[in-house]
């Protein structure tokens, strides 16, 4: 059995004066044991966060793939873990998209925040021209491949399903075709990694709300929810977490 994991991605999104909201869905955590919650902030406000809310998972939004060195900008995992981060989302479309992040680049990020003992939500999706063109699967399986690090271990990594054009946009894949990508790439992370890629969880991205979380979360090898626009409100955010139950 997977466990459910609801992480909330607040993008460049969040200020000091959020840390009540942030406390709030923390503490909407602990009543819901049933499930894994973490919360993906902007740099800036991770160490804030964690010593606001110890034990709860706070996450990064990306990570540079080197341990230090010459790169305005960019954080490393060590960066994150001395922030108090635990876990880091990497290859987020808005990145491979505004940053031109290759499948290549994801996978050394991953592969350096494994190393350095962060979880990862590795995130893969389609275009709305590639699932018009009846290639999603093809070509989200492909990317996981050239995505995915040498090594994982199912506590520490996951992956998040997310059509690009289901971000923020309030439209949402149909449940069979849901279902389907993930069926796929469940046979595509059990074919890297044996018996540990069927304890892989794989999340589903892309305008899940409060209204519609529990249908998604009923859907087979669906393990949880990455969250964008509706993690930012505690009021929005805590009955999905509630779904999961
Ligand atoms: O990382 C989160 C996703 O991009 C989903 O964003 P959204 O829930 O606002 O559609």
């Amino acid at each position: 059995m997977r466990r459910m994991l609801v992480a909330g991605n607040w993008k460049m999104h969040g200020l000091a004066a959020d840390i009540a909201a942030i406390a709030e869905i923390a503490h909407a955590a602990g009543d819901n044991p049933q499930s894994d919650v973490a919360l993906c902030l902007p740099a800036t406000l991770i160490e804030r966060a964690a010593r606001a809310v110890p034990g709860f998972a706070i996450g990064g939004q990306d990570v540079h793939p080197a341990p230090k060195g010459a790169h305005t900008g960019c954080v490393s995992s060590a960066m994150l873990l001395d922030a108090g981060a635990s876990l880091t989302i990497v290859g987020h479309s808005e990145r491979r998209e505004a940053q031109g992040e290759t499948d290549a680049n994801v996978r050394a990020k991953a592969e350096a925040a494994l190393a350095a003992r962060l979880g990862v939500i590795l995130c893969i999706g389609e275009s709305d021209a590639v699932r018009e063109s009846g290639q999603a699967i093809t070509t989200v399986t492909a990317q996981l491949d050239a995505s995915l690090p040498g090594s994982v271990t199912a506590d520490r990594f996951a992956i998040a399903y997310e059509p690009i054009w289901a971000i923020g946009t309030g439209k949402v894949p149909s449940v069979a075709d849901i279902e389907e990508m993930h069926a796929a790439l469940r046979l595509r992370l059990m074919a890297a990694f044996g018996d540990e890629g069927d304890r892989i969880r794989i999340l589903y991205g892309g305008s899940v709300k409060a209204s519609n979380a529990a249908e998604i979360f009923a859907v087979a090898d669906v393990d949880g929810a990455l969250v964008g626009g509706a993690s930012l409100a505690a009021a929005d955010f805590i009955p999905i977490i509630q779904a999961t139950r």
